[in-house]
């Protein structure tokens, strides 16, 4: 009798790329949105009236229902027990829902003068709809991470992940260089143009992942043997698994790195165009450009680093780098005298090669501390925890501008506005650099105790 050997549809390298591209692109019109009004802060100053203290709290509404819901982990468990399609499906419709909520916010009249628990309620809603937008995007990441596993294990996993990660920095880089440009087309300063652009690009992310479903349905049918020995193997996810991960010391360490390296990041670059604006003196208009380098070299970086994991392991000495880099820049950042642009520019370029080599090696290794029937949680606890940074932080700095900061005043777009010194926040994002690097130690050594793998290659063979 002849024995055909029968492939998974994951052994074709043209079908897992593709797979990755589409989801890719769903991810990358998601990052778009979380930035977008990131670089327009003086234009919502000017036409929204909102002050920075309040653009700190619809930058912390990233994290409302993620953080205070457990909206995340119970999308990671969701994602563990019914699976990739239906959580991906629910995900990516979210942060449609919560895009058009916030294009609504943004772009209407009725809401003028009026307040809902104490906060002005076009921000209000907006901070609702960006609040669901966020439930969505980091239950798609999760899911996403979930489905390069399943494509990718034992092959080109971390330069999957990169590629993913650079195509999610390009829509970042979108937002940072295309919103004010946007916003300002057609001769008439509208900040809700922009969120309107996202909405129409999330629109069709959604169509792409549904197209994706059909491709991660004819995997499953290509192993469908595979996985009915899998599952005789293996138990399915139960709830108690929750508390197998919660006890694993290297989960617990990745999770902190995470939330202090991307505390340092991802609310900096909130900032980041007002401070070219304050502390570097470069025009608003075209002050989006510098903070775009940074996702600009990701793009670059991050697959590069994630194959240099991938063909010669270093995962948690890729992280110490990183982690040093960070500390590096935002404490040359605090130094008040270095205010030329071109030094602007440098530093961002260094923090653009940290912002690669940590996500490069970080999101790679969780899959070598954490079975893969728990990934989805595992993931989703992680960025759980880095939520409370993300939703903490940027209201914090918000905060510490607005109280410790303002140092005059200053005509911009025919209206007086605040102008600040960004020193202390400088400062604040260095502290969290330097316990993102002690942690980035601790994880190295309870790899070399445990045997994670961590500082090996991922390809097999
Ligand atoms: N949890 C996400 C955060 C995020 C930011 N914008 C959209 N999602 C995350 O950490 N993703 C990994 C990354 O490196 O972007």
């Amino acid at each position: 009798m002849v024995e055909t050997v029968r492939k998974s549809l994951r052994d074709s390298a043209a079908a897992r790329w593709t797979a990755l591209l589409i989801v890719s692109f769903t991810m990358m019109c998601g990052y778009f949105l979380t930035d977008v009004l990131s670089p327009i802060v003086g234009l919502l100053e000017s036409q929204l009236n909102w002050t920075r203290a309040d653009y700190g709290v619809y930058t912390s509404s990233y994290g409302w229902f993620n953080v205070f819901l457990v909206m995340l982990i119970l999308g990671g468990i969701i994602l563990d027990k019914l699976g990739i399609r239906i959580t991906g499906l629910g995900a990516t419709a979210l942060m449609v829902i919560g895009t058009a909520i916030k294009y609504w916010a943004v772009s209407t009249h009725v809401l003028d003068g009026e307040t809902i628990m104490g906060l002005n309620a076009q921000l209000f809603w907006a901070c609702i709809g960006f609040a669901v937008f966020a439930v969505g995007v980091e239950v798609a990441g999760i899911t996403v991470s979930k489905i390069i596993v399943k494509w990718f294990k034992g092959k080109e996993m971390a330069t999957a992940m990169g590629m993913q990660v650079a195509l999610a920095r390009v829509g970042t880089a979108f937002a940072l260089g295309f919103s004010v440009p946007i916003a300002r087309a057609l001769g008439v300063i509208d900040v809700s143009r922009p969120v309107l652009v996202a909405l129409i690009g999330l629109c069709i992310g959604l169509i792409a992942f549904i197209v994706y479903m059909v491709m991660d349905k004819k995997l499953d049918a290509s192993e469908a043997n595979d996985v009915q020995a899998e599952i005789s193997h293996e138990d399915e996810f139960k709830i108690s698994d929750i508390g197998k991960i919660l006890t694993n010391k290297g989960w617990w360490y990745i999770a902190i790195l995470c939330v202090l390296f991307y505390s340092a990041v991802f609310p900096f670059l909130k900032y980041a165009t007002d401070l070219m604006v304050n502390k570097f003196g470069v025009d608003q208009n075209i002050a989006g450009l510098i903070p775009m380098l940074l996702p600009f070299g990701n793009i670059l970086l991050t697959p590069l680093f994630g194959g240099i994991y991938d063909r010669k392991g270093k995962g948690a000495s890729i992280m110490i780098i990183g982690s040093l880099l960070l500390i590096v820049v935002h404490a040359l950042f605090s130094v008040q005298m270095l205010n030329n642009w071109i030094i602007a520019m440098i530093l961002v370029i260094i923090l653009g090669v940290a912002f690669s080599l940590v996500p490069s090696a970080m999101w790679p290794s969780v899959p070598k501390i954490v079975p893969e029937k728990r990934l989805g949680t595992a993931y989703s606890l992680i960025f759980w925890v880095q939520n409370w940074g993300l939703m903490g932080v940027p209201l914090l700095i918000g905060w510490v501008l607005e109280k410790y900061c303002i140092t005059g005043q200053t005509m911009r777009d025919g209206m007086m506005v605040n102008t600040y010194d960004y020193t202390l926040p400088m400062l604040i994002f260095t502290g969290f650099g330097l316990l993102a690097l002690v942690f980035a130690f601790l994880l190295k050594a309870e790899d070399k105790k445990k045997g994670y793998g961590l500082e090996s290659p991922n390809i097999e063979g």
